[in-house]
């Protein structure tokens, strides 16, 4: 036999009834099931409010016809004409009970716990009378069954205690006669010895489900409710947060002790003790399997079970001399609290006993403390205590699960997913069964702790990598199309999920946590964007604190680079193409360095020099594996490059310029490339790299360009000075080819010094044979000092620069 339990949604209206009644009806095919009902939903707020009101003098009328209204449209929808006078007749009964008792408490403007129970009572009185009524209609033998009279209680009303022996033989003799019905009991009430009304409190139907099941030794208890079992997660928190099959009674306390409001496990107890299996369904959902809560839970190979929390809670500090090596303190300080019926959530106390936190509700604060500096008035005057410290606006995060016994590196997970994420942690606790590891946090930060741990342990599932990206231009528009290409790739194959959170580029910004679509970004931030204000944008980055936060900086502009120090702060990391960050002075480029090791956070820019060519990590890879750099010789201009190894033959060189800039090797500002400076910044950020602290200025460039051209006070004017000094170019040209010899710009750093010359090189130069946008670079150092490593391909373009960004995005996921 089975206890079907349905909550205040499944009875809240005709269609939800209806479906109760299906999953009955079916339940019933095997053997009678005992049905526990809770108050149509909102009933129970109705009626306090309405007992409340009334003691207060106010008028309380409009919540009964609020109540009618509700029962009477149900048994309208369900009930054939006529059968609904005798369900009509007897609600009316309890709707004037129901007066009678209010008129009362309006008469002595006063509303005891026992009276407030009587006027309770009829929530769950009323639905069970008419959904028993109803079922008579297609279930036989259904009845009604006022549980109250079985359930015995003391006389503390509002949460009474059962008094289990009496209970299990009422129940026992009731349930000898009546076997053959199927029983429709009130949830939630009860009664003392004299027969007056009580309440079970708290999740009180789950309470009256679990008395009957041990009680009647049932095979299993339904809870039938209107979510999808226990999750994760707080699935409005978490998006990824999934229903888990089965828990144990223990996993299920610790989950819902901070949170999940499924159930309310201490009303389940009566049937942990049996060991009667509880399990969670969905009404609306009912071929979902359900969440199993067994003591013989299978195990899962899941780390953790699942994330709970509780978004507010204070934190008392005691600190001070008087405590070390005084066994009674504690036991007096936290007697006190359980004498002032203060529910203290979490405890930690330092090894060295010089303080003890504690966490409580922030509505129970003022009153701890002032509890306390009357119990220790007499430390405090001595100085042996500090004054009690607190401190509001927090979160407690649980992880939980059985597995994490015993199991090394689970908590490092869950504080290195809080410390990448930059959450600070105010108190930790761990209880010694190792089923749960409480932390204490920023409420700020709660939502991104909670998505961030959820990733970090469900590995299984996709982690989630939140970008926002500066700029949508050459680089940036190529990146999203390859961002929107291999998102299935990603998925499949990484584990990851790209979400672009924000994009700006001059005119426009736009937010979406949901992530920006990849096919259509371009008219979305046309027609719905606002108009961009960089300062806001990266201040509505942080603020949103989602986790596994990176900033993408697809510009070629100042302006972004004085935002990158408190970016790493946020402990959100950066990746970015644009050379100007790391090549401003040395100082910048080294506190953006130490910002993002503090901050735990990454700062990868590989497209700063060679575009997607993997050099500065091979440089930074010989580095921390203690080599040491003598000489670095490289072509690092792709455009110069691409210009050298195309002006050949009949071919200008204003012509080949302005092909190299459609074919998008150029700087938004070709100028850049064409005066060197876009080469020195590559030196400059390599010579850095290994390790020489060398300013813009320290960069010896030979200029490849005519005075006239060099003046050039625009990019049209530029071309225009191109055009005119044609012969200057020619020349340059002629002279190479009649040596047998090519052109090449070429970068040295040797002994410290950095120069780009250009030279005049035959095919016995290695750099000789180069074609279309080609880099090359070769690496001189202590290991490969006969031969250097080489690094050679297509250094300039919109793929392979996008690419490159594209990878060290995916570097920071792997990262998380
Ligand atoms: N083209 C190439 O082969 C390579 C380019 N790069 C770097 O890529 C970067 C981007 O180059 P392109 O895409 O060609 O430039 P672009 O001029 O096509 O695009 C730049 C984008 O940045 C936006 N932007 C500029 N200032 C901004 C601000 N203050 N706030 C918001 N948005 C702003 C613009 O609106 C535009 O959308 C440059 O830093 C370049 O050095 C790096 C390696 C190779
Ligand atoms: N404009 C640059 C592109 C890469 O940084 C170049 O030509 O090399
Ligand atoms: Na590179």
């Amino acid at each position: 036999m089975k206890i079907l339990k349905f909550g205040g949604t499944s009875v809240g209206s005709a269609e939800n009834i209806k479906t109760l009644l299906s999953i009955v009806a079916n339940e019933k095919l095997q053997s009678n099931p005992v049905v526990v009902l809770s108050a149509m939903s909102g009933v129970t707020n109705l009626l306090t409010d309405m007992a409340e009101k009334a003691e207060r003098g106010e008028d309380y009328n409009n919540g009964i016809k609020e109540i009618e209204n509700k029962h009477f449209e149900v048994i309208r929808a369900l009930l054939p004409a006529a059968s609904q006078n005798p369900v009509f007749t007897r609600l009316k009964i309890f709707f004037n009970e129901i007066e009678d008792l209010l008129q009362s408490v309006a008469n002595l403007q006063e509303l005891s716990l026992q009276t407030k129970d009587q006027i309770l009572s009829y929530g769950e009185r009323c639905s069970t009378f008419m959904v028993s009524h109803i079922a008579t209609q297609t279930i036989q033998n259904a009845i009604y069954v006022n549980g109250a009279e079985y359930i015995k209680t003391d006389n503390n009303f509002g949460q009474a205690k059962v008094n289990t022996e009496l209970t299990e033989v009422l129940i026992n003799d009731f349930y000898q006669t009546n076997n053959s019905k199927v029983l429709f009991v009130t949830g939630f009430i009860s009664s003392n010895s004299a027969g007056r009304i009580t309440t079970l409190g708290r999740g009180g139907s789950d309470y009256t489900a679990a008395v009957w099941a041990a009680a009647l030794n049932a095979e299993e208890i339904q809870i039938w409710t209107d979510v999808n079992g226990m999750m994760t997660a707080d699935p409005r928190m978490v998006k990824k947060a999934f229903s888990l099959p089965e828990l144990s009674y223990t996993e299920a306390m610790e989950l819902s002790y901070f949170g999940a409001k499924v159930i309310y496990p201490p009303t389940m107890i009566p049937a942990f003790m049996k060991k009667i299996p509880i399990v969670i369904k969905n009404t609306f959902q009912p071929e979902f399997e359900g969440t199993y809560i067994k003591s013989d839970a299978k195990s899962s190979n899941l780390p953790i079970k699942g994330i709970s929390s509780i978004d507010q809670i204070s934190i008392i500090n005691l600190t001070g001399s008087g405590m070390v090596g005084k066994a009674g303190f504690s036991g007096r300080l936290f007697s006190l609290l359980s004498r002032e019926q203060i529910n203290v959530v979490l405890i930690t106390q330092s090894s060295s006993e010089h303080s003890i936190t504690f966490a409580v509700k922030p509505t129970d604060a003022a009153h701890a403390i002032s509890f306390i500096q009357k119990e220790f008035e007499l430390e405090l005057d001595a100085k042996k205590l500090e004054l009690p410290e607190v401190e509001g606006n927090l979160a407690v995060l649980a992880v939980v699960g059985e597995n994490m016994k015993r199991t090394p590196g689970m908590s490092g997970r869950l504080f290195s997913a809080l410390g990448r994420n930059g959450i600070n942690v105010r108190a930790i606790a761990q209880g010694s069964s190792e089923y749960n590891i409480s932390v204490i946090i920023g409420k700020d930060d709660l939502s991104k702790a909670v998505n961030a741990v959820h990733d970090a342990f469900f590995t299984d599932l996709k982690r989630t990598l939140n970008i926002f990206c500066l700029g949508t231009g050459n680089i940036g528009k190529t990146l999203f199309n390859q961002l929107k290409e291999q998102m299935p790739f990603l998925a499949s194959n990484n584990d990851l999920q790209v979400k672009v959170a924000g994009i700006s580029n001059t005119r426009k910004m736009i937010f979406n946590t949901n992530g920006l679509s990849l096919a259509d970004w371009e008219s979305e931030l046309d027609t719905n964007g606002e108009p961009a204000d960089l300062a806001n944008f990266v201040e509505r980055m942080k603020g949103l604190n989602l986790p596994n936060c990176v900033f993408v900086d697809n510009t070629a502009s100042e302006a972004p680079i004085q935002y990158y120090q408190g970016i790493f702060e946020s402990s959100i990391s950066i990746v970015t193409c644009n050379k100007k960050g790391n090549s401003a002075d040395f100082a910048q480029y080294k506190s953006f360095k130490n910002a993002a090791r503090k901050f735990g956070v990454d700062f990868y820019y590989e497209t700063n020099v060679g575009a997607g060519l993997p050099i500065i990590r091979t440089l930074k890879e010989l580095m921390m594996s203690g080599d040491k750099v003598a000489r670095i010789e490289a072509i690092l201009s792709g455009t110069i490059s691409y210009i050298f190894n195309n002006f050949k033959g009949d071919a200008g060189f204003y012509e080949t310029v302005k092909e190299a800039q459609d074919l998008g090797y150029t700087e938004p500002d070709p100028r850049d490339d064409l005066n060197g400076k876009d080469f020195m910044r590559k030196m400059l950020i390599l010579a850095r790299d290994a390790g020489y602290p060398l300013e813009a200025s320290d960069v010896k460039i030979d200029n490849i360009l005519p005075e006239a051209c060099l003046n050039a006070s625009s990019v049209e004017d530029f071309y225009k000075e191109l055009q005119a000094n044609a012969p200057y170019f020619e020349d340059l040209k002629n002279k190479a080819k009649n040596d047998g010899k090519v052109l090449r710009y070429i970068g040295k750093l040797e002994d410290g010094k950095v120069n780009i010359s250009l030279q005049m090189v035959d095919d016995s130069h290695p750099f000789y044979m180069l074609s279309g946008s080609d880099n090359i670079i070769s690496f001189t150092t202590n290991r490969y000092k006969t031969r250097p490593l080489v690094v050679k391909g297509p250094g300039a373009g919109a793929e392979v620069t996008a690419a490159g960004v594209f990878s060290d995005i995916i570097n920071v996921g792997q990262n998380h």
